[in-house]
């Protein structure tokens, strides 16, 4: 329940912060920090020191600035965006928060960089890839999904890392090579450019050697190596484990490709919450320059908020690249063909319920957002809920403009 005291909503108020608990925000930003609400538990986050605002700083990990105002624009407000330039329309009767065009100069200077990292750093791909690497568009991406992100620096921790999770995908999972067959000891041995090994010194060189023995590998090393370098030990903890999941998620889906087996509903789901975007927003702090101490992360009600941002960012990914899968050899799972096949509905009928699914974890996941950020009212809570709704945002745009990769089913 809002103070009748509060000052109003500041102007700047982010629109993605805004749907995360306004009232809570606008305390944050105007109230003094000795008035401004403890956690209603006895968190162990703050061991024995003050509550409330300002307590990130008492943990060793860096203290988060006050969230930072920025561009989303709130749908809901009068004044409406500037109308995008980018290609590309949205999914009738999706919900979705149109975010604006990304910043060109950012993204071209990413864009420059990311470029010369996989060609000249991590031998990325062959000349005749180039073309599906430039129409990617990872620039325009990382820049939409980031818009706090204080320098392009940070904006190429987060873009050096999309490549290589998509050059994984892609070399060992999909279309560019990759195969169910072998796909666990290929994904075991990626895993440890991220998690190393540590053995003994007569078996080290051979893995160390084998970290640059394909694209995939030589990608992930890279990319973690300039993580490592720029986050906290627990926010690249995090990320691992992150990536562990996602691995996880790709051996399922491999194991099912493998016996043509269609799962349920609800098991396509499951897998798809472990086949995910997931790792991405959730360096939305380290991208940033501030950290989201690990207790208050790994807050249970913190974790259901994560996942159901990665839910519903993946399965915008199901219904833009659905057309795209329907075209490659033999049958793609994603929401839409599972939905077809198990509840016995026609493909337009099966696409519109994967809608209605994909809005259900929009709005379950803006909900529990909105109570974590009533509930633990500091500063790097709130700016990490804006960071991952913001990304949400961005990857919608980045997916409804990407008109190179993907295109909409004649269903309207
Ligand atoms: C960037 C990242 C962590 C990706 C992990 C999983 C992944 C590739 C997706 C969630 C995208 O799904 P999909 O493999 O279906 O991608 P396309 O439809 O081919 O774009
Ligand atoms: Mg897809």
């Amino acid at each position: 329940m809002p103070d009748p005291g509060l000052s109003p909503l500041p102007a700047h108020l982010p629109a993605a912060a805004a749907r995360l608990g306004a009232d809570v925000l606008a305390q944050v930003l105007t109230g003094p920090a000795a008035e401004a609400p403890a956690p209603p538990a006895a968190p162990r986050w703050i061991p024995g020191g003050p509550s409330g605002l300002g307590t990130a700083s008492v943990s060793l990990a860096r203290p988060a600035p006050l969230p930072v105002p920025d561009t989303v624009p709130d749908p809901a407000e009068a004044a409406p965006a500037a109308p995008s330039a980018a290609e590309g329309r949205p999914i009738p009767g999706l919900y979705f928060h149109p975010v604006p065009d990304p910043d060109p100069v950012r993204v071209d200077e990413v864009s420059r960089r990311i470029k010369d990292w996989a060609v000249d750093e991590v031998q990325l791909f062959p000349d005749e890839w180039e073309g599906q690497f430039d129409g990617f568009s990872v620039g325009r991406y990382m820049v939409a999904c980031h818009p706090d992100a204080p320098t392009v620096d940070h904006l190429m921790l987060a873009t050096r890392l999309m490549v290589a999770e998509n050059a994984v995908d892609d070399c060992y999972c999909e279309d560019h090579g990759g195969s169910p067959i072998g796909l666990g000891g290929r994904l075991l041995m990626a895993h440890t450019a991220l998690d190393p090994v540590h053995t003994t010194p007569e078996y080290a060189p051979a893995w160390a050697d084998s970290l640059g023995s394909d694209a995939p590998r030589r990608a992930y090393r890279s990319a973690m190596d300039y993580f490592v370098r720029a986050a906290s030990p627990s926010q690249a903890d995090r990320f691992r484990h992150d990536m562990a999941r996602l691995h996880m998620g790709y051996l399922a889906e491999a194991a099912w490709a493998e016996t043509d087996h269609v799962p349920e509903v609800w098991e396509y789901l499951a897998m798809r919450q472990f086949n995910n975007f997931r790792p991405c927003p959730t360096i939305t702090d380290s991208v940033g320059g501030y950290e989201l101490p690990a207790d208050l992360h790994a807050r249970p009600e913190m974790q259901r908020v994560i996942a159901l941002a990665g839910n519903a960012t993946t399965i915008v990914n199901d219904l833009y690249s659905y057309t795209k899968e329907l075209s490659s050899p033999g049958v793609h799972l994603n929401l839409p063909v599972v939905l077809a096949e198990r509840e016995k509905l026609s493909e337009r009928d099966a696409y519109l319920k994967a809608i209605e699914v994909h809005n259900d974890l929009m709005r379950a996941f803006e909900a529990a957002a909105a109570d974590v950020a009533a509930t633990f009212a500091v500063p790097t809570v709130l700016r990490f809920l804006k960071g991952v709704a913001t990304w949400v945002d961005g990857n919608h745009y980045w997916h409804q403009t990407n008109t190179f990769r993907y295109s909409l089913p004649d269903f309207w």
